[in-house]
């Protein structure tokens, strides 16, 4: 007998047979299992007037107008879903709605009542994105781990943030996961996870990207499920979505369409039909109303935008309450039970939120989900009908008091972040240094290809360091170590850190860490690795080739490598953060060839022509280069051996000569490449820095 166990929300324990008597249902009483340990954040009502964006195209006079004075209400403990066609301007309106666009915006928007600050609104709020931004290399739990490390303020002891993280991940069916790789969780679980780390820090308002966006249509339930269980828990989640099933469609409680740029319906989605229908926009029979009012602002039914957009007050008018708004602040009910009404179902959205396990167990199963949201919508009916009205005044009083402080809270407090820049600094650094460690490319087969070439260099140059007949072929082989250790740092810094873009996007944005915290501990992180394959490197090749085996002779030669590594690492940072990885692999070889043909090798310096001297200055090539050289053929070395009748070099300055190094100061080209260190980190840091402006 086959035996199926739902642990769902119902307490009775129903056993279920088919006729044959085959298999058994058992429902079982599920844990009850709320958010209570989350900080507690005040509601928050976000409203937008006479909204306009415009951006510029092409030439400066060619402005195109996206948004079009459209206004809007979003309130807290609502599911919003924001509808139009394609093109019509959802994202654009997520984005400045999120702050995550800032320029080029007209209008006003008001959080509470009061005019938006954006410092404090961006506390209050979280963006998550389209595509999750999640870091593959990290168990669900460690990226809990991370999130509540860098979200929930440092006095916040160990085991309150594993309740955090146990909790959150309960109550989005992560906890059975929680040692799963990111990278092996499917579409919708990524998803969750998404909201489960943005979730630790309990912002009241939420803006998704299209959620359910490659999600199979059980997934999209479940995720619009959480995002409504989110909404009752007393958050404003707003998300865009395209053409949702009848299904999805009537699990938002507030519909904001946008036709070209304009508001074409904005209220309930149960009141879309009739209100379409009053417009003699007569939705067909079993016909979805996320399709039709969709088909009818493109135009399938006529052109009926500019009627909608008009009717609608292009956003200022509200389907459900018929009012215009953004309201004040007070909300101005024109008699007492209009102000009971509204309480009552102000508190009714309380009552529901304690159900919110209920509702998210239930959607575990795909067949019983309908009946059960059904059911807690009815028992919310019942409860308002039950009118609890004298206290609510006092209650609604309270719950302005509180969001007043707790936004003149966020708003008051001068800290950006909720930890410390050290602590972001090393959560970042322990972070970048895992991923470091479980990165294949990154570093096993770095250190396979520096010990492979290593040897192949010294089968090669076998024991030519000494010999007189051979210092050309010696020089050519500390060319090479330039080319090879320039090669490999910057390449694969070129090839991983754009990679890291869209999470840095998305963590920065929602606040996660500063600029400057992450970009020292990426910056820190993989230099102990660059050196200690440099050194693997150096020591095979030093060795095998025989160069003068005397220790600061060693010491300068691989001095000079390390900071070539270094550099070329920095060049890599400075080409990922400012282009993409195809216009990168591309560009950075390219741009060094210059620094190749000018490091000394090729051309001694004043062979060069004189207007062209200035670029062996900016060639880190050549001070490597020349630090190598004179590690191994400056202060005072003994003649060479020379086993040949005349050996042309056997002189170790003869070479110096010959490379016009004769007067070098290596002690120079450690200060040369030190400081060409320090530019280019710096440069990358401001390309980054522009980088994230840019890409909003
Ligand atoms: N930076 C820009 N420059 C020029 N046009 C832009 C820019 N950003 C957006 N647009 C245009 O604005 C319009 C709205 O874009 P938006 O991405 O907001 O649409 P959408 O409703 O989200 O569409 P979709 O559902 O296809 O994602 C589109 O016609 C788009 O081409």
């Amino acid at each position: 007998m086959n035996e199926l166990s739902i642990a769902g929300p119902v307490d009775t324990k129903p056993i279920l047979s088919d006729r044959k008597g085959s298999l058994k249902v058992t429902i079982t009483p599920a844990q009850h299992k709320t958010l209570t340990h989350l900080p507690k954040r005040p509601p928050v009502d976000l409203a937008f007037t006479d909204l306009t964006y415009r951006v510029q195209e092409g030439r400066k006079s060619n402005v195109k107008t996206i948004l079009k004075s459209v206004s809007g209400r979003l309130r807290s403990g609502e599911l919003t879903a924001i509808m139009g066609p394609s093109g019509a301007g959802k994202s654009t309106l997520l984005n400045i709605l999120t702050g995550y666009k800032t320029s080029g915006m007209e209008g006003s928007i008001t959080v509470n009542g009061m005019e938006r600050n954006l410092s404090s609104f961006r506390k209050l709020s979280c963006y998550i994105m389209q595509d999750n931004q999640l870091h593959g290399n990290l168990t669900v739990e460690e990226a809990m781990s991370v999130a509540t490390a860098l979200k929930l303020p440092t006095a916040t002891t160990w085991a309150d943030k594993q309740e955090v993280i146990q909790e959150i991940l309960e109550t989005l069916g992560l906890s059975e996961h929680h040692k799963t790789m990111t990278s092996n969780l499917s579409g919708g679980q990524k998803k969750r996870l998404s909201i489960a780390l943005e979730l630790v820090n309990n912002p009241p308002i939420m803006f998704f990207d299209e959620p359910t966006s490659g999600l199979d249509s059980s997934s999209c339930f479940q995720c619009i499920s959480l995002l409504k269980t989110l909404a009752r828990g007393g958050r404003t989640i707003i998300c865009t979505i395209h053409q949702p099933s009848a299904r999805l469609f009537e699990m938002f409680d507030h519909l904001y369409t946008l036709a070209d740029g304009q508001c074409v319906y904005q209220g309930s989605t149960g009141s879309l039909v009739d209100w379409l229908g009053s417009l003699s926009l007569q939705c067909p029979a079993y016909h979805n109303p996320a399709s039709f009012i969709i088909e009818v602002s493109c135009g399938e039914y006529g052109d009926n935008t500019g009627k909608l957009v008009r009717a609608i007050d292009n956003g200022k008018n509200d389907i459900r309450t018929g009012r215009p708004f953004p309201e004040s602040k007070v909300p101005n009910y024109n008699n007492k039970r209009d102000m009971e009404m509204s309480l009552a179902a102000e508190r009714n959205k309380n009552d529901l939120s304690q159900l919110q396990d209920k509702f998210a167990d239930g959607n575990k199963d795909a067949n019983g989900n309908g009946n059960l949201h059904n059911g807690i919508l009815q028992f919310a009916a019942n409860e308002i009908g039950k009118g609890k009205g004298e206290p609510l005044v006092v209650q609604m009083e309270e719950k302005q008091d509180n969001v007043e402080v707790a936004l003149l809270g966020e708003e008051a407090s001068p800290r950006r972040y909720a930890t410390s820049e050290f602590k972001q600094f090393w959560v970042v650094l322990k972070r970048t240094l895992l991923f470091s460690r479980r990165d294949w490319t990154l570093m096993y087969l770095r250190l396979f290809a520096h010990i492979l070439v290593g040897f192949l260099i010294g089968a090669l140059y076998y024991d030519i360091g000494d010999d007189g007949s051979k210092v050309l072929s010696n020089l050519g082989f500390l060319f090479f170590n330039m080319l090879f250790l320039m090669y490999t740092s910057m390449t694969i810094t070129i090839l991983s850190f754009p990679l890291e873009m869209p999470v840095l996007v998305k963590e920065h944005f929602n606040r996660w860490y500063s600029l400057r915290s992450y970009y020292l501990a990426i910056t820190v992180s993989d230099i102990p690795f660059q050196a200690i394959f440099c050194v693997i490197y150096v020591v095979i090749v030093y060795l095998l080739t025989s160069q003068p085996p005397v220790w600061f002779r060693f010491a300068m030669f691989l001095s000079s490598c390390l900071l070539i590594s270094f550099v070329a690492q920095s060049v890599g940072l400075v080409v990922g953060a400012a282009m993409n990885v195809q216009n990168g692999v591309f560009l950075a070889p390219v741009m060094s060839v210059p620094f190749l043909l000018f490091s000394g090798f090729f051309v001694s310096f004043n062979a060069i022509p004189k207007y062209l001297r200035w670029i062996t200055y900016l060639s880190y090539i050549r001070y490597g280069f020349e630090g190598t050289a004179l590690a191994t053929y400056s202060f005072d070395r003994p003649k060479l051996q020379c086993h040949q009748t005349y050996c042309h070099f056997k002189n170790p300055e003869t070479t110096l000569e010959e490379l016009d190094m004769i007067d070098a100061d290596i002690g120079l080209d450690i200060a040369a490449l030190c400081l060409i260190f320090v530019v280019l980190r710096v440069s990358a840091f401001l390309f980054l820095r522009w980088k994230l402006k840019s890409t909003r």
